[in-house]
């Protein structure tokens, strides 16, 4: 492989002769080959939207002359293309500080920026007014709260309106309810789907609450909270400039200490989405449950068939869909176990696992936001209801007998059940045989559909 020689303040080392990076990310490349996968583009992303933003501050204060400063914002617009995402190779497991990734960029930007014929260094023109220990938590917030706004919470509105269309053209069908797995008093098909729509909207409602905390940001803290050099109004003015990029409502912290040597809203954000995918994973086993058999499970619902499930059993076919659900949601579960443990990671003035705060958020937005729109699409609005399936068991549940409660009493009830259940007949029947009640008021308090009214059976 070619080379050319870079250098730092350690001294010189040898570099891809076309990357586009500098000494001190060749030395993290050197120092960090541990899981092999780089930080998230969408992160690098936001450290260069911070880089842009510090430019235009630094060159509006004079602070920045106007050839570097136009020249560090073109060389960011054009890494936020997105071609030249292989030049931030540097992995996740790297420093606390993530002062690899901060270096990286500021290594691309002024190299890309010194192209314009201007003397554009990363340290002193790139990183101006900032540190890694304030740029890296910023960017986490920055590139969380885009996130949320721009992937999750349109995908999770739609799987929410999918539910909700479903559940309003199935709302005439009345199916056995289950507790503890077992046969339960009925419900509406509408009734189930909408405590799913339910649980999506109150998830909806923790993102947005967890959106304001995101959006106060560290920038203007530099090193360790004070803002030693950083210049006056540079945290309100880079904040003022993020928004704009964003189009979201981004402003300081109210204590960079804070805000350094925490991940508290990072933390909060991964449990609201830990929520979510329990959320999701009861959604998945619902319906792999409804979906199961086809001929000796529930069979209440069939799923799309999407791929042969078996390479040994010809014709089965399986839910792959809540499967893969189920699985992005226990990694969700996962990820924010890492990410619990980084939170208590503030030592002093800095927390030191930035980088897997990072990248963990960002993997499990994505997980959550794809897997919304999977179960949205090629599960919920496409399962067709198996009418006949649930009908029978239903006319047959002897649970219905629990309507029976307030006119013969609870023992006399169970008892009629547990008849109706040993001899396979239906309750009604039974219960005409042992009660005064007649056929028509057993009719009355024994249908189903009135059933998943609520109230006292009358
Ligand atoms: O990289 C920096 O700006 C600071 C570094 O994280 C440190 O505190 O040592």
């Amino acid at each position: 492989m070619a080379t050319r020689i870079e250098r730092d303040s350690m001294g010189e080392l040898e570099v891809p002769a076309d990357a586009l990076y500098g000494a001190q990310t060749q030395r993290a490349i050197n120092n960090f080959p541990v899981s092999h996968t780089p930080m998230p583009p969408a992160f690098i992303h936001a450290v260069v939207r911070i880089k842009l933003a510090a430019a235009r501050v630094n060159q509006a204060s004079g602070e920045l002359d106007n050839e570097r400063g136009e020249a560090i914002q073109k060389a960011a617009r054009e890494v936020l293309t997105g071609i030249h995402d292989q030049h931030f190779p540097i992995d996740v497991f790297q420093t606390g500080s993530g002062t690899s990734s901060n270096m990286n960029v500021n290594e691309v930007l002024a190299n890309l920026a010194s192209r314009e014929g201007v003397d554009v260094t990363p340290n002193d023109h790139v990183n101006m007014g900032q540190s890694s220990n304030d740029v890296i938590p910023t960017a986490i917030h920055l590139s969380a709260a885009i996130g949320v706004h721009e992937t999750l919470r349109p995908a999770l509105v739609h799987l929410r309106d999918t539910i909700d269309r479903r559940a309003s053209e199935l709302s005439h069908i009345v199916k056995t309810g289950r507790t503890h797995l077992m046969d339960a008093m009925p419900l509406r098909m509408d009734q189930e789907l909408g405590a799913w729509s339910s649980q999506l909207n109150q998830a909806i409602e923790r993102f947005d609450s967890a959106m304001q905390r995101l959006c106060r940001l560290a920038q203007g803290g530099t090193a360790v909270g004070t803002g030693i050099n950083a210049p006056d109004g540079f945290a309100e003015q880079v904040a003022q400039e993020l928004s704009e990029q964003t189009g979201l409502m981004f402003a300081p912290n109210d204590s960079f200490f804070a805000s350094l040597s925490s991940q508290d809203a990072a933390v909060e954000l991964s449990g609201q989405l830990k929520g979510l995918a329990c959320v999701i994973m009861k959604i998945a086993n619902d319906l792999r449950w409804m979906n199961s058999g086809p001929l000796a499970g529930l069979g209440e619902i069939e799923l799309e068939a999407l791929q042969p499930g078996s390479s040994i059993m010809p014709g089965k076919v399986n839910p792959v869909i809540p499967e893969s659900a189920a699985q992005a949601a226990a990694q969700v579960i996962g990820l924010d176990a890492a990410i619990t443990v980084a939170g208590q990671s503030g030592n002093f003035q800095l927390n030191v696992m930035l980088p897997l705060v990072a990248s963990n958020l960002l993997t499990s937005i994505n997980l959550m936001s794809n897997t919304s729109r999977l179960l949205a699409d090629r599960a919920i609005a496409t399962f067709k209801v198996r009418e006949e399936n649930l009908k029978a068991p239903l006319a047959r549940n002897p649970i219905l007998v629990t309507a029976l409660n307030g006119v013969i009493g609870y023992n006399a009830a169970a008892a009629i059940a547990k008849k109706a259940y040993q001899a396979g007949r239906p309750i009604i029947d039974v219960a005409e045989e042992n009660t005064d009640l007649d056929r028509e008021t057993l009719e009355r308090l024994l249908d189903p559909a009135v059933l998943t009214q609520g109230g006292i059976p009358e």
